[in-house]
């Protein structure tokens, strides 16, 4: 049967679990979720409450290590390596519910997505006063390009406490893309976000994808996946049930059951 969406054996993978496993006591919360991504794919992430879905972020992004399994980025297992390190590889995380610094302006909240700049150590600084402060500007350049990226310039010297939900999830997304990710893992971007600024989202979101830029999206709202992604995977109960286009997945009685699991549960 023709592949009707870009399956990983059609692009150069970028990013593949193997394996993985996570429990919490007795509970197996990713429980041997295996993924492969293409380079350059939209990706849907999707499966009832409590799948594992962001615990399986959680150790791609390296905020939890696996009890088993690989995650290769390029030719690289990197299941055991820093978040930090990982970010520097070319792994963009956002969080479901971001928690920018309050008292912080908008444009500082970016800066703070920054990797690996001179001024970080001391004695750089100390020794290149001026190569620091050449780096800075270029910092605060890409910050305020991003900003006009997210809609978000007229806000750049607020404190970020003023921002609305969206409008997080946008000081977010730019933040994470001062690193200039290859690959993003975006956690719920579209939840508690009013329709005007989900269009955005989505917009952006497609337009990073457009740019090379890899996207793995956990998603509950199906209209968001099905029209931005090829392709969808389904976890339930820690690994995958089905992957596939998504009106051929969501048709799929499985599917339908594990949500209904969900709500009789
Ligand atoms: N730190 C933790 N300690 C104990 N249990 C946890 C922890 N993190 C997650 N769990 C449990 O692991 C399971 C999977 O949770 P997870 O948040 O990964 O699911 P999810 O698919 O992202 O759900 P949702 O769609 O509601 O965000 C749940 O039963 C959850 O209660």
């Amino acid at each position: 049967m023709p592949a009707a969406f870009p399956s990983s054996s059609d692009t150069a993978p970028i990013l593949e679990a193997r394996g993985l496993v996570r429990a919490f006591g007795g509970l197996r919360a990713v429980d041997g979720m295996s993924l492969v991504l293409g380079r350059g794919e939209m990706v849907g992430l999707i499966g009832p409450n409590g799948a594992g879905k962001t615990t399986f972020f959680n150790l791609l992004a390296g905020s939890l290590v696996p009890d088993s399994g690989a995650i290769m980025l390029g030719n690289r297992d990197i299941a055991r390596e820093r978040p930090e390190k990982r970010i520097g590889a070319g792994l963009g995380r956002t969080f479901q519910i971001p928690k920018p610094f309050r008292e912080m302006t908008v444009l500082e909240n970016v800066l703070t997505g920054a990797q690996g700049q001179s001024g970080e150590g001391i004695l750089a600084n100390f020794l290149s006063p001026s190569r620091v402060r050449v780096e800075e500007h270029r910092a605060a350049e890409r910050a305020r390009e991003l900003l006009d990226f997210v809609r978000l310039s007229h806000l750049t010297h607020e404190p970020a406490a003023v921002l609305s939900g969206g409008q997080r999830k946008l000081l977010e997304l730019a933040r994470v893309l001062m690193a200039d990710p290859s690959v993003l893992l975006l956690d719920e971007p579209a939840a508690g976000v009013n329709p005007a600024l989900l269009e955005l989202i989505i917009d952006r979101v497609r337009l990073l994808n457009a740019q090379g830029r890899t996207v793995l999206l956990i998603e509950h709202n199906m209209d968001m996946v099905s029209r931005l992604c090829e392709r969808v995977v389904v976890m339930a109960e820690g690994s995958l049930l089905a992957e596939g286009a998504p009106a051929q997945v969501l048709a799929r009685k499985d599917v339908a059951e594990a949500y209904l699991g969900q709500v009789a549960a």
